[in-house]
C-alpha cells in the first residue's frame, strides 16, 4: 500500500472555498508542491518549516475516525498539491466504500487517475500575481478528463489580487465556458494575527471583486466568494 506524506488532518470544519463552500468536512493536507505561489497561504506544506508523516490510507482513516467519531460524512484533500501522490487513490476508494464524500483541491498541473473517483474536484490555475505559469495543454487534459465523468462534479477557481489576475481568469473561464467558475478573494496579509483587521481587509477586497463581476457581462455566469474560514478564523492553521 502506497504511503501518503500527510502534513495535517483536521476537522470537522466547513469547506471555506469554492464549489463546496459551507459543506461540513474533514481536511487531509498533504506535503509538497510543484508550485511556489508568491502568496501561498499554505507554504508550510512545501517550505520545509513543517515535516510530514508517511501514512497509509488506513492510517488516515483511523485518524479521521479518532478526530470525529461518527461525526463526518465528507473529506477534503488539499495540500500542497495532492496530485503529486498516487497513494491518495487508496484513501479516495476507502472513503467511497464507507459512503463518505470526497473533494480535492489542486492547481491542475499533475494528473492522477484517482481524480476520476473524487466527487468534487476543484481545479485552481494560478494567475500572474502568483508568479507561476500555466501549462494550458495540461489544463486542457484535466478539463477533458473531468468533463467526461457522468455523476461527479468539478469546477475552476481562480484567486484574484488585481485587474491583471482578472484578465487571466477571464481567459480561463472562456477557454472552458461550461465549467462552473469561481472568482476567489486573495488574502494578501498572511502574517497578521489581528483577525478583525484581516476580516475588514478581506471584506473590502470581496466588495471590490463583486463590483468587478457585477459591472462586466463576461462574468454573467461566474460565482464570487471569499475564503469563509479566513473571515471566521483569520490566518490560523488547521481550521
Ligand atoms: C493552498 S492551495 C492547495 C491546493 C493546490 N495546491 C491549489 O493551489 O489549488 C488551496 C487553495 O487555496 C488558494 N489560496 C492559496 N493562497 C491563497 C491566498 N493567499 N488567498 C486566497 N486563496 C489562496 C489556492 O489558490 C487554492 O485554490
Ligand atoms: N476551512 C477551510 N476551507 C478550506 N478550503 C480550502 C482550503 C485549503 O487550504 O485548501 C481550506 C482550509 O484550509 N480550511
Ligand atoms: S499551488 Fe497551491 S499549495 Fe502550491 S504554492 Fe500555489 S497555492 Fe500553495
Ligand atoms: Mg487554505
Amino acid at each position: 500500500m502506497k504511503k501518503i506524506p500527510v502534513l495535517e488532518v483536521f476537522g470537522p470544519t466547513i469547506q471555506g472555498e469554492g464549489m463546496v463552500a459551507g459543506q461540513k468536512t474533514m481536511f487531509v493536507r498533504t506535503a509538497g508542491c510543484d508550485y511556489r505561489c508568491s502568496w501561498c497561504d499554505s507554504a508550510f506544506t512545501w517550505d520545509g518549516s513543517q515535516k510530514p508523516r508517511m501514512l497509509t490510507a488506513e492510517d488516515v482513516a483511523e485518524e479521521l475516525d479518532e478526530l470525529a467519531p461518527n461525526n463526518y460524512g465528507h473529506i477534503t484533500i488539499s495540500g500542497g498539491n495532492p496530485a503529486l501522490h498516487a497513494g491518495i487513490g487508496g484513501l479516495v476508494a476507502l472513503m467511497a466504500e464507507r459512503g463518505v464524500g470526497t473533494a480535492v483541491e489542486t492547481q491542475g498541473s499533475v494528473w492522477q487517475d484517482w481524480m476520476l473517483e473524487v466527487d468534487e474536484v476543484t481545479v485552481s490555475p494560478k494567475p500572474p500575481s502568483s508568479n507561476m505559469t500555466t501549462d494550458w495543454e495540461q489544463l486542457d487534459h484535466y478539463m477533458n478528463a473531468l468533463g467526461a465523468r457522468e455523476t461527479k462534479r468539478h469546477s475552476l477557481k481562480v484567486v484574484i489580487f488585481n485587474e491583471t489576475d482578472l484578465a487571466y481568469a477571464k481567459t480561463v473561464h472562456f477557454r472552458y465556458p461550461n465549467v462552473p467558475f469561481y472568482l476567489q478573494v486573495g488574502n494578501d496579509d498572511l502574517s497578521t494575527a489581528d483577525d478583525l483587521k484581516l476580516r475588514d481587509r478581506l471584506l473590502a477586497s470581496y466588495e471590490w471583486l463583486v463590483e468587478q463581476a457585477a459591472s462586466d457581462p463576461d462574468w454573467n455566469q461566474a460565482r464570487v466568494l471569499p475564503q469563509i474560514h479566513a473571515l471566521l478564523w483569520g490566518n490560523k492553521q488547521g481550521v
